[in-house]
């Protein structure tokens, strides 16, 4: 499976109905502390914009609402790993991404059968407390090795200057949040992200 270089995260489907017409191919919904009923209901308008402009939606966390709302792709860490069924999410059809940190982390990751490793995060990131040091870059080039043939996605503090650098040391894709939504021209960044990628796609 090939993914786009370019990886959006966002926490609405008003980010995705914004950002995704622009000719994002590839978008995680990433929401947090917000009722079932209020994610089932991003989660329907996210996948209709998705599907109107040909972007693989990839939902974060509620497999069991993806699932119900006939999503195709979720996204796990490890703690939603441990507690997720993913004989339930495999039977539905779904594809499964999951984060990794160490090790440890991967060798329980790919055990899952995925079907792409995250790494994070590469660099110092202000979207959410860590408890992990900043990767670098080497780390990526390990767990290419250990991950293929799965798609390898970078995650954490990634900007359009630092592509080269995940890209060159074995990335598939660059997963990317407060660049983009907080940059004061997240459409202009978001055009500069799908240009900068174009070698990688
Ligand atoms: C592409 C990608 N990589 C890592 C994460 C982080 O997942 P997780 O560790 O479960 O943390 P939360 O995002 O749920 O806070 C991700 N979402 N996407
Ligand atoms: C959600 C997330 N997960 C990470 C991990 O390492 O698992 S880093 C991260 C934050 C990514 O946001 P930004 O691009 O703003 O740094
Ligand atoms: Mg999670």
């Amino acid at each position: 499976m090939k993914l786009d270089p370019f990886y959006l995260i966002v926490d609405s489907a008003d980010w995705i109905e914004r950002l995704v017409p622009l000719g994002v191919k590839l978008v995680q919904l990433r929401i947090k502390d917000r009722s079932d009923e209020d994610i089932r209901g991003q989660i329907r308008a996210a996948k209709a914009v998705c599907a109107l402009h040909g972007c693989q939606l990839i939902v974060n966390d509620y497999w069991q609402i993806a699932i119900e709302e006939g999503c195709d792709f979720v996204h796990l860490g490890q703690e939603d790993l441990a507690e997720a069924d993913v004989a339930a999410i495999r039977s539905a059809g779904l594809k499964l991404g999951l984060s990794t940190h160490d090790g440890t982390e991967l060798e329980t990751a790919l055990a899952a059968k995925p079907d792409y490793v995250a790494l994070g995060p590469i660099y110092p990131t202000i979207l959410k407390k860590m408890k992990w040091e900043p990767q670098g870059l080497a780390r990526i080039s390990a767990w290419r090795e250990r991950v293929r043939p799965l798609p390898l996605v970078a995650i954490g503090g990634l900007n359009t200057d630092r592509l080269e650098g995940v890209f060159t040391h074995g990335a598939d894709s660059a997963a990317v949040v407060t660049d983009i939504t907080l940059n004061a021209d997240p459409e202009g960044r978001t055009r500069e992200w799908i240009e900068r990628t174009a070698r990688w796609r």
